[in-house]
C-alpha cells in the first residue's frame, strides 16, 4: 500500500473499471464462476487491453490484442511465465509442501495432479526439453497410429448409448458418457490404460472425480492466491494436517480427488514399468498394442541418457497432466458441440449426411479424410471458436517489459499509447475467449455459431491479425512454446467421437437450463445454483 502510494505505475493511464474492494480488487468477479457479466462488462467498456485489480489495488492487465498476444506466448513467452498460483502453488509451490508431503499430501498430489514434475509444472529450458522429448509422440504419424483404437472406443460408445435409447428417445447426460469417452481416449490411446469399458450407464468413479476437480476448487480459487505466502510455514505433514483439520467439504474433496489421481498415476506406472520389464510382445498385449504415448515415452526413455532421460516422478507428472489435461477440455468441447447441435438441427442433419456418404461401406473414415471433412471442420472450429473451453491464462511478468500494441490504445488522460511498459511482476491475463469473440477480428456476427464462416474465405481484419494461435487463427489451444500440446489428439478425438454419434443417434434439446460456469475450463451445471455437473440432451436412434 506504501509502495502504492509512493509510486506511479506506467500502468495507471490504461484504462479500466474502479476496483470492486479495495482489498480483494476485482479478483472475485473476474474469477468466480458467475464472473460472465463483469467479461461482458470489460469487452464491452473497453479495448483489447484493459487493467483491472488484484489486491490492494495491484494492476492486471487483461489482453487479446492480437499483437499483444503474440508477444505474451510467442516473442517474449520467457518473459511472460506461468504465474506462481499455477506453478509454483498447484504444481510447484507445492515442492516446499512436495518434500514433507511425501505420501499423498494436497500439494504432493497437486504437483503430481497437475502434474508434478511435468509440461504444466516447468519452467525455462526445463519445459523446452521436456517439450523436445514429447513432441513426436503428438505428431500427425503418431495420430494415425492410434485411429483404430479411437474407433474401437468410440464404437463400445455407440453400443452402450443404443442400449440405452433402444426403446425410444431418453434424456442423457451426454457430459458424463463424453467425459467417461475422453477419459478412455486418453487411457488407452495416452496411457495404453483401461478405465472404463464403456458398456453401460453408471458412474464412473475415476471420470466423476476428474470431472469434479474444477468445480470442487472453484471456491477456493481466489484464496489459492495466499498459498504462496503461506507455503514456507511448517513442514509438509502439519500443513497436510492442518487442511485436513479445516471443516470444509470441498477442500477435504479436492484432497481426496487429488489422492485418487496421483495414486492411479502410479498404479499405471508400476503396471507398465512390470510389463516393460517382459520385453517388447509383453506391451503389445496389453489395451493399445504398446502404441499410446505412455509406452513409446517409456521404451524411449530405456535407451536414453543424461539429460534426455525422465525421471520417475516426471514420467508421473506428465501421465497426471495427460489425463487431467486431455480429459477436463475435450470432454467439455464434445458436450458443447453436441449442445449446439441440438439446438441447430439443420446443422446436424448435414453433419449427419457429410459423415454418411464419406464413410460409405468401409469400417470407418479413415485418418486423412476425416481430418478433411469440410463441414465436420467447420463445425468444430465454430464451436471451438465461439465456445472455448478454455477461456482465460494467467502468466506474470519475470521483468520489466515492452508490449507492443496492434491498435492504439487511449489512456485515461486521453493520449494514444502504441506499446505499454509493463512493471516486472505484473499478473496478466491472457483472454482466449475474449479474442476467439473480438468483434473487430472476426465481424459483427462473432457472437453467433455460424460453421459457414468457415467455408468462405476468412475475412482480413482475422487474417491479417496474425494471432499466434497454433490452431486455425484462434487462441484456443494457444501457441508458442506452451501451446497445447495435444491438439492433434482432440481433433481427432472429437471428430471419431462425432462422426460415430451422429451417425447413429439424433441430439435435441432437454427441457433443463444448461449453464455454463466460467471458469479456467467451462463446465455446465443445470441452472446456475448447482455445483454438479451435468448436461442432458434427449437422444434417439437415427432411422
Ligand atoms: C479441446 C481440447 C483442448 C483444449 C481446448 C486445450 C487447450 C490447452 C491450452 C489453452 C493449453 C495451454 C495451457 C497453458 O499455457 O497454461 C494446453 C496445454 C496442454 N494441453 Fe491441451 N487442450 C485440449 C486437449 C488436450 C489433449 C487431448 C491433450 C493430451 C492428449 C492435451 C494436453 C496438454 C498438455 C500436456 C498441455 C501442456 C503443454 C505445455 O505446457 O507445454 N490437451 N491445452
Amino acid at each position: 500500500v506504501i509502495r502504492k502510494s509512493q509510486h506511479r505505475s506506467p500502468l495507471d493511464n490504461v484504462p479500466g473499471p474502479t476496483a470492486a474492494s479495495w482489498f480483494v480488487g476485482d479478483l472475485e468477479r473476474f474469477y468466480g464462476r458467475h464472473g460472465w457479466p463483469f467479461q461482458k462488462e470489460l469487452l464491452s467498456s473497453y479495448g483489447p487491453v484493459v487493467k483491472f485489480s488484484a489486491f490492494f489495488g495491484s494492476p492486471m492487465l487483461y489482453v487479446y490484442d492480437p499483437k499483444a498476444l503474440h508477444h505474451i506466448v510467442v516473442k517474449d513467452q520467457y518473459i511472460y511465465e506461468e504465474t506462481s498460483i499455477f506453478i509454483e502453488w498447484v504444481f510447484r509451490s507445492v515442492v516446499p509442501l512436495t518434500v514433507f508431503l511425501t505420501d499423498g499430501c494436497l500439494l504432493n498430489s497437486f504437483n503430481s495432479l497437475a502434474f508434478g514434475d511435468s509440461l504444466l509444472s516447468s519452467l525455462g529450458e526445463r519445459h523446452r526439453r521436456q517439450r523436445k522429448i514429447l513432441n513426436p509422440v503428438f505428431n500427425t504419424n503418431h495420430m494415425r497410429y492410434m485411429v483404430p483404437t479411437f474407433y474401437r472406443i468410440t464404437n463400445q460408445l455407440r453400443k452402450a448409448l443404443s442400449n440405452e435409447v433402444k426403446d425410444g428417445q431418453h434424456e442423457i447426460d451426454m457430459l458424463s458418457w463424453m467425459t467417461r469417452a475422453a477419459l478412455e481416449l486418453v487411457g488407452q490411446g495416452g496411457l495404453g490404460y483401461s478405465f472404463d469399458p464403456l458398456d453401460r450407464d453408471w458412474k464412473n468413479p475415476f471420470a466423476e472425480d476428474l470431472k469434479a476437480l474444477v468445480p470442487t476448487m472453484s471456491p477456493y480459487f481466489f484464496w489459492m492466491r495466499f498459498l504462496p505466502l503461506v507455503s514456507w510455514i511448517g513442514t509438509a505433514a502439519f500443513q497436510r494436517r492442518v487442511l485436513e483439520m479445516l471443516p470444509l467439504p470441498s477442500l477435504q474433496r479436492t484432497i481426496q480427488i487429488i489422492d485418487t489421481m496421483e495414486n492411479k498415476s502410479k498404479e499405471i506406472l508400476a503396471q507398465k514399468r512390470a510389463l516393460l520389464s517382459q520385453g517388447d510382445m509383453a506391451l503389445e498385449q496389453q489395451v493399445g498394442e504398446g502404441k499410446d504415448i505412455m509406452s513409446v515415452l517409456l521404451r524411449e526413455n530405456m535407451q536414453a541418457s543424461g539429460d534426455e532421460k525422465m525421471s520417475d516422478t516426471e514420467l508421473l507428472g506428465h501421465m497426471t497432466a495427460l489425463i487431467f489435461a486431455a480429459m477436463d477440455t475435450t470432454s467439455g468441447a464434445l458436450a458443447h458441440i453436441l449442445q449446439v447441435l441440438s439446438e441447430h438441427p439443420d446443422a446436424q442433419e448435414k453433419l449427419r449426411q457429410e459423415i454418411k456418404t464419406a464413410r460409405g461401406d468401409q469400417e470407418y473414415i479413415e485418418y486423412d479424410e476425416l481430418m478433411n471433412l469440410p463441414y465436420l471442420e467447420a463445425v468444430c472450429r465454430e464451436t471451438l471458436r465461439l465456445y472455448s473451453p478454455t477461456t482465460v491464462m494467467t502468466r506474470v511478468t519475470t521483468k520489466d517489459v515492452l508490449m507492443p500494441l496492434s491498435t492504439p490504445l487511449r489512456g485515461r488522460d486521453g493520449t494514444m499509447m502504441n506499446e505499454l511498459v509493463v512493471p516486472e511482476g505484473t499478473g496478466i491475463v491472457i483472454g482466449i475467449l475474449a479474442y476467439n469473440i473480438d468483434p473487430a477480428i472476426w465481424g459483427p456476427d462473432a457472437h453467433l455459431w455460424k460453421p459457414e464462416r468457415w467455408l468462405e474465405p476468412l475475412p482480413g481484419t482475422v487474417t491479417n491479425a496474425h494471432a499466434p494461435g497454433i490452431y486455425s487463427n484462434l487462441m484456443t489451444f494457444l501457441g508458442g512454446g506452451r501451446a497445447c500440446i495435444g491438439f492433434k489428439f482432440a481433433q481427432l478425438e472429437m471428430k471419431a467421437v462425432l462422426s460415430v454419434l451422429l451417425e447413429h443417434f439424433k441430439f435435441s434439446p432437454s427441457d433443463k437450463e444448461v449453464y455454463w460456469n466460467w471458469a479456467g475450463i467451462q463446465f455446465p451445471t443445470i441452472g446456475k445454483e448447482s455445483t454438479e455437473t451435468k448436461m442432458p440432451l434427449r437422444v434417439e436412434l437415427v432411422h
